[in-house]
């Protein structure tokens, strides 16, 4: 790939060499059985000449990465529909915070964050007949690869100390923007976290936010229109209250997870996937953001 002039090799090399300071998630009890050791990085030129190293083909427990998967189903469902529900602002807040939920009067600040994701998950439960099989093959569809499923044991986990997710759906029940009853959503929600995917299936979903709706089988999921503005939602949100720190030192659209997980992309050229299980205290992975500073230092490719 003559494109990039930085080998995985080098990243790899230069991430061994910090002290990974991360911690990883212990508020879903089942992330923390997960060794902090795993590095991996898939990257997907959308030419079929991919690169990987370390642990991309690792399943892990995608977390936040899934919401922009349950925000481009609720788009195909109901379109523009979905931003009369919420907004699409930087909260500049932690993931989970509830504060500006309670003073915005239940009008999420962006479908990134726990309230806003709740309320797509919303949209999907009242539209979809079998919402978490449905959720399921359009995340196989997209990827080509029927083997992806959810960590029944992860679901359970977070259901079992998801306090703040059920102060927030009730917040968002209390003002009317959750239609359906508490429990079915966040089900539906906590399943949808606990996909698990390797970085290389992640690369293959994400492959359709670079290349302008398709997927790599090259059907038409999403309009230019609707592939545009998840990327921007994705670069002013992706980090919570880390988004710009994101934007700064890497410059590109992309999403985070308490999994360790980060995709992160640039349109029409590549997809880039990172796992290292290490949070820094914002709940995005430490070394992850390292090795994705230096890819586009290094490849000097980014949106800017
Ligand atoms: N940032 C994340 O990945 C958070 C997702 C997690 N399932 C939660 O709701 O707390």
């Amino acid at each position: 790939m003559q494109d990039y002039r930085v080998s995985l090799e080098e990243i790899h090399t230069y991430v061994k060499n910090i002290e990974d300071t991360g911690k990883v998630a212990s508020y879903i009890p089942e992330l923390a059985n997960v060794n902090k050791a795993h590095f991996g990085i898939y990257l997907n030129n959308l030419k079929g000449e991919d690169q990987h190293i370390g642990d991309y083909n690792i399943p892990f427990s995608v977390q936040s990465i899934s919401k922009v998967l349950t925000l481009s189903k609720a788009l195909q469902l109901i379109g523009t529909d979905v931003w009369k529900r919420m907004d699409v602002e930087p909260s500049g807040d932690p993931f989970n915070h509830l504060s500006l939920l309670e003073l915005e009067e239940g009008i999420p600040r962006n479908p990134l964050i726990n309230a806003g994701a709740i309320v797509i998950a919303d949209i999907l439960v009242s539209e979809l007949k079998d919402p978490k099989n449905e959720f399921l093959q359009f995340v196989r569809d997209i990827t080509n690869d029927q083997t992806i499923a959810f960590n029944e044991k992860v679901a359970l986990s977070e259901k079992n100390t998801g306090f703040v997710n059920y102060a927030t759906a009730n917040l968002l029940k209390s003002f009317g923007n959750l239609k359906n009853d508490v429990e079915t959503v966040l089900d539906f929600y906590f399943h949808q976290c606990a996909l698990e995917m390797t970085c290389k299936q992640l690369s293959n979903a994400f492959y359709l936010f670079a290349n302008r709706g398709n997927c790599m089988r090259d059907v038409a999921h999403l309009s230019l229109t609707q592939v545009k503005r998840i990327n921007a939602i994705m670069l002013t949100c992706g980090f919570y209250d880390e988004a710009g720190e994101f934007a700064f030192e890497v410059g590109l659209p992309g999403k985070s997870g308490v999994g360790g997980g980060i995709v992160a992309l640039l349109p029409n050229e590549f997809v880039i996937v990172t796992w290292s299980p290490g949070l820094n205290p914002k709940g995005n992975s430490y070394l992850g953001m390292q090795a994705l500073e230096q890819f586009t230092t290094k490849t000097g490719k980014s949106i800017f």
